[in-house]
């Protein structure tokens, strides 16, 4: 992502972003509410459009889960992720879910035990635990040949122990599996714990970029108590 500006009216939201995610590697964007981070994930996958500057994708997809998980409850879990590869299917079959050719539920198979929930395929995604039904939202996903994933607070609805389930898994997709992972989080202590770096917004601008593990509390007040530090 390079300058990239974005303004609604006259609030400008981004001012002049760059940064970039490297396969392989896991970075978390911090920033106090209204900061902007949203919205620079969003851009990415086009659920917003930017005044200016460029966003590259270098490889494969970019496709993006949400603290809301959107997934539809009353149908099975397999469905769900076969959902994520409809892109490539013609309209009529994407309508009529038992015809999901044998090969897209193959694959959405492999994105199952990719999250570790191969076995809970047939069940009803509404009868899946808020974690499991985030790592349903993550294989559907990668169903969508996503090599670039942005999570917009992925735990923010989660207990800690899910919570620390699901950034494993996005550790997992990065270091394992080369994936760029970009995700946006509340909690500055999963950050240094899981990330690989952090990058920092505070009113649209970037303010630091870091390794997590360099994260310090002047660091996690810069961005949340900017007024108590000086710049
Ligand atoms: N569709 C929109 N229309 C108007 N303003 C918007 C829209 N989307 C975002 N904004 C504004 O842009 C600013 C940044 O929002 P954004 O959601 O990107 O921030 P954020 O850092 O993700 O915040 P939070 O941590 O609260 O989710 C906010 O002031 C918000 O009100």
């Amino acid at each position: 992502m390079k300058g990239l500006r974005k303004s609604f009216g006259d609030r400008t939201v981004l001012n002049g972003v760059d940064f970039e995610v490297r396969a392989g590697e896991l970075v978390v964007l911090l920033g106090a509410n209204g900061s902007g981070k949203s919205t620079a994930l969003r851009c990415v996958v086009g659920l917003a459009e930017a005044d200016a500057g460029e966003i590259t994708v270098h490889s494969g997809r970019a496709a993006m889960v949400f603290q809301q998980i959107h997934l539809v409850r009353r149908r099975n879990v397999i469905d769900n992720v076969c959902a994520g590869g409809l892109a490539g299917l013609p309209l009529s079959r994407s309508l009529t879910p038992a015809l999901f050719p044998r090969d897209l539920r193959e694959k959405a198979m492999a994105c199952l035990d990719r999250v570790g929930l191969a076995d809970r395929a047939r069940d009803r995604a509404g009868s899946l635990s808020g974690g499991q039904q985030q790592r349903v939202a993550v294989a559907r996903a990668l169903c969508q040949g996503a090599e670039v994933l942005l999570a917009d607070e992925p735990v923010s609805a989660l207990d800690p122990a899910a919570a620390t389930q699901v950034m494993e898994l996005l550790v997992e997709l990065a270091h394992r599996d080369g994936l760029a992972v970009a995700a946006v989080l509340h909690q500055p202590d999963l950050a240094r714990r899981h990330a690989d770096r952090v990058i920092g917004l505070l009113h649209g601008e970037i303010r630091l970029t870091t390794a997590a593990a360099e994260l310090s509390d002047v660091d996690i007040d810069a961005l949340y108590a900017p007024d108590r530090v000086p710049a």
